[in-house]
Order: C-alpha cells, then sequence, then structure tokens
C-alpha cells in the first residue's frame, strides 16, 4: 500500500485509500508507533462514497476512532486532491458530518461541523472550564499564560469528561495561543484543530475576539479561523513529508 504522511500545523497523519470499509485499529497502533512504526498523532482512510468525494475512517494513534479532526480534515483534502479523487473544492463525510474544504497550493481551508456548547462554569483544579463539541469534544480553559498547561490534570480531565483538554491564552483579540492534550494520542500534541475551534468559540462567547483570529498551536504554525453563522472555517497550511510503500497494509 502507498502511505503518504501528512503534517497540518504539527499534528502528524498517516494516510491512504482503501476500496472497502474494514476495521483498521490494529494498522493504526502500528503504523502511528513513533519507535516501531512511521509515527503519528493518527491514520485517515479514504474510502469511495456515492454522494460524497470520499467518506473517512479516522483513528487516534491508540487505533480509537475519532468522529472528527480539524488538522486531518486539511491534510485528507490536500491528499484526495493530489492523488485525483477530488477537485480544489470538496465534500467529504465524517462520522461527525459533513465537511466542505478548498486547497489551493498547500493552503487548505475547511468548514468545520457546527459546535454545541456542551456544558459551561465547570469548576476543576480551581479554574473554569466549558465542555464545546467542535466534532469532538474539548474541554477549554483559559489562562493568562501557557505554562499553566498540566499534563497531569489534563490527563484527568480528559478520563473524567472523555474529551480532549485545551489551555488557550488570548493575546489580542485577533490572536490565541492553544496547547492541546489530545484524546487517543494521550499526551499533548503540537496542534489539534478542533481544539483551536473550541477555544476561538468559548473566547468568542465570551466577547473577547473578533469574528477572524489568527491561532497559535504548541507548533508555532499560524492559522486562520473565521465564523459565519455557527459554522466555522478553519485555514492554515499542511506539509506533504513523505511516501511510501508498505507490504501488508489492507
Ligand atoms: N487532532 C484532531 C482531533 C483528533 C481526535 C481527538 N484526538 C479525539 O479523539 O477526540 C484535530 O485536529 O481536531
Amino acid at each position: 500500500m502507498q502511505l503518504v504522511k501528512y503534517s497540518a500545523s504539527g499534528n502528524d497523519f498517516i494516510l491512504y485509500h482503501a476500496f472497502t470499509k474494514r476495521d483498521r485499529s490494529q494498522i493504526a497502533r502500528e503504523l502511528c508507533n513513533r519507535h516501531e512504526g512511521i509515527g503519528a498523532d493518527g491514520l485517515i482512510v479514504l474510502l469511495p462514497h456515492n454522494e460524497y468525494d470520499f467518506v473517512w475512517d479516522f483513528y487516534n494513534a491508540d487505533g480509537s476512532e475519532a468522529a472528527m479532526c480539524g488538522n486531518g480534515s486539511r491534510a485528507a483534502a490536500h491528499y484526495a486532491y493530489s492523488f485525483g479523487l477530488a477537485g480544489k473544492k470538496m465534500r467529504f463525510l465524517t462520522l461527525a458530518g459533513e465537511i466542505e474544504a478548498s486547497v489551493e497550493d498547500d493552503i487548505v481551508e475547511s468548514q468545520l461541523t457546527p459546535y454545541k456548547i456542551l456544558q459551561r462554569d465547570i469548576e476543576e483544579f480551581g479554574r473554569e472550564w466549558w465542555l464545546i463539541d467542535t466534532g469532538v469534544p474539548h474541554l477549554v480553559t483559559i489562562v493568562d499564560d501557557l505554562k499553566h498547561f498540566d499534563k497531569d490534570v489534563a490527563r484527568k480531565l480528559r478520563e473524567k469528561y472523555n474529551a480532549n483538554v485545551n489551555y488557550a491564552i488570548i493575546h489580542s483579540p485577533k490572536k490565541i495561543g492553544v496547547r492541546t492534550y489530545e484524546r487517543g494520542v494521550e499526551d499533548e500534541t503540537l496542534a489539534c484543530g478542533t481544539g483551536m475551534a473550541a477555544c476561538y468559540v468559548k473566547a468568542q462567547q465570551e466577547g473577547r475576539v473578533d469574528k477572524s483570529v489568527n491561532l497559535y498551536p504548541k507548533s508555532g504554525e499560524e492559522l486562520a479561523i473565521r465564523q459565519e453563522d455557527k459554522n466555522l472555517f478553519f485555514k492554515g497550511r499542511v506539509k506533504k513529508i513523505f511516501e511510501t510503500f508498505k507490504e501488508g497494509i489492507v
């Protein structure tokens, strides 16, 4: 099987396309392993669909399936365009719903699924958190210094709420910094798209940022987010790292 490794803002993925749906959780664990595999935060398999350009199966590094991945959606769109599976503008299906994406060279914009604020005013570890679904669930707290990111606290909250955990700093009405502990990777990642989107939603709802904002994850790679009605549009660079052939992958 021809495999492609992508980085989308530092969130890294292995992608390939196949023709039949099957449980690929074991393949995800093997390929995403950073010591004995290629190493990645997730595996994305693109499959044909009658009504959409494609449907994807998304697996976290631990083999768990996730309904959505913001950075992964941008990598998948770039992959689909590169392999002729879709045009520059495309629609594809995830477990969270339909995603629209457009590709312009290495810049990809995805329209994420409509967000839902599941719970406000959660008090945990002396902080106020919101639980927001941007395709997958995210806890968000706003801090005055990203050094407050605490991996042990994040791990405990990830278990308790079965959610990803984000710390955000609002540098200005146009600039948010984010650090994310990701479910299914069970560690901090260099970026998480739906996590950054959830941080933007909380900051927006509190009237602290503009409609269009630049986001900076741990990798430092800039992303742009904007809102039209309840729709979030998320844009940034993706990098194709390498392609390889591996036997035994179905
Ligand atoms: N990194 C992704 C989110 C991937 C899914 C997440 N780990 C989960 O299990 O909820 C993103 O860019 O949004």
